[in-house]
């Protein structure tokens, strides 16, 4: 398991800029040693200024965002086009904006999709699929992510794995979420497993509303109660906070900016 780094930035805009500026050059630095990149988006308000940011970004134009593929790490399980799915906030927010290949956009299927309709078993079933028919050469079921990012809820949920939830124990890649403790109540979720095999995954909060779950989750909090605290990546785990949300982090984690 990698070590966590955590980033601290000023405030939530330059914490949204610096995501943008590292994302982008991820994807070049993904692009040149494989010749594409798969990138997992999250939802949520501090995911929605980075994806703006990116589109802001001189630097975009030096991706070929033809040859990145674009998945989730969690959906709200409504109708397509509702303003609540995290696929309609990223597509107006940053995709529709570039000249990516519309199938290599991988949303989670909404709750009205002609095959799986309003089954979110099904739908789960579904995207296990499509991702294990983007499998790497050699292993059975995930594409090589090459980042994965997780905005961290006011209680440390990521993606839509809340604390004390069943799919918090959860084996099968993706999960439908029944119950959950914030609307809307059913969702589709990557799992742990899944969320670990990604070469980096970036833990990404701002504000003070996070500052209790982000502390908890950086000093050895399990898995199960405070789902933060058990995702990394294979190679990096890197939480990028602004001051607020690293209030409650012990300073030996911290690097300031
Ligand atoms: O519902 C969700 O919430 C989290 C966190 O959102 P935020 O607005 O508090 O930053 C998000 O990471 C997740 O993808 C989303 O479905």
């Amino acid at each position: 398991m990698s070590e966590a780094s955590v980033v601290v930035h000023a405030d939530s805009e330059l914490l949204a800029q610096a995501v943008a500026a590292r994302l982008v050059v991820k994807i070049i630095d993904a692009q040149a040693e494989r010749g594409h990149a798969d990138i997992v988006l999250t939802g949520g308000r501090i995911a929605a200024a980075a994806h703006r940011a990116v589109g802001a970004l001189p630097a975009r134009d030096a991706v070929d965002w033809s040859r990145v593929d674009v998945w989730w790490g969690d959906e709200r399980f409504l109708p397509a086009g509702h303003p609540d799915r995290n696929e309609t906030q990223a597509r107006e927010a940053l995709l529709d904006s570039l000249p990516l290949d519309p199938a290599r956009i991988h949303p989670m299927p909404p709750s009205d999709a002609p095959d799986t309709g309003d089954d979110p078993e099904a739908a789960a079933a579904a995207y296990a699929a499509a991702l294990a028919a983007a499998a790497r050469p050699g292993t059975a079921t995930l594409p090589h992510f090459d980042v994965l990012m997780l905005g961290v809820g006011e209680d440390g949920h990521v993606a839509s794995i809340f604390p004390e939830h069943p799919v918090g124990y959860e084996t099968r890649p993706v999960s439908a979420v029944r119950g959950s403790p914030k609307p809307p109540p059913v969702r589709l979720t990557l799992t742990r497993p899944a969320i670990n095999t990604a070469e980096e995954v970036w833990l990404v909060a701002a504000g003070p509303d996070k500052a209790r779950a982000v502390g908890v989750a950086l000093s050895g909090a399990g898995p199960v109660q405070v789902p933060a605290a058990g995702v990394h990546g294979v190679g990096r785990t890197i939480w990028q906070l602004d001051r607020a949300a690293a209030a409650e982090v012990k300073s030996t984690f911290r690097s300031l900016r």
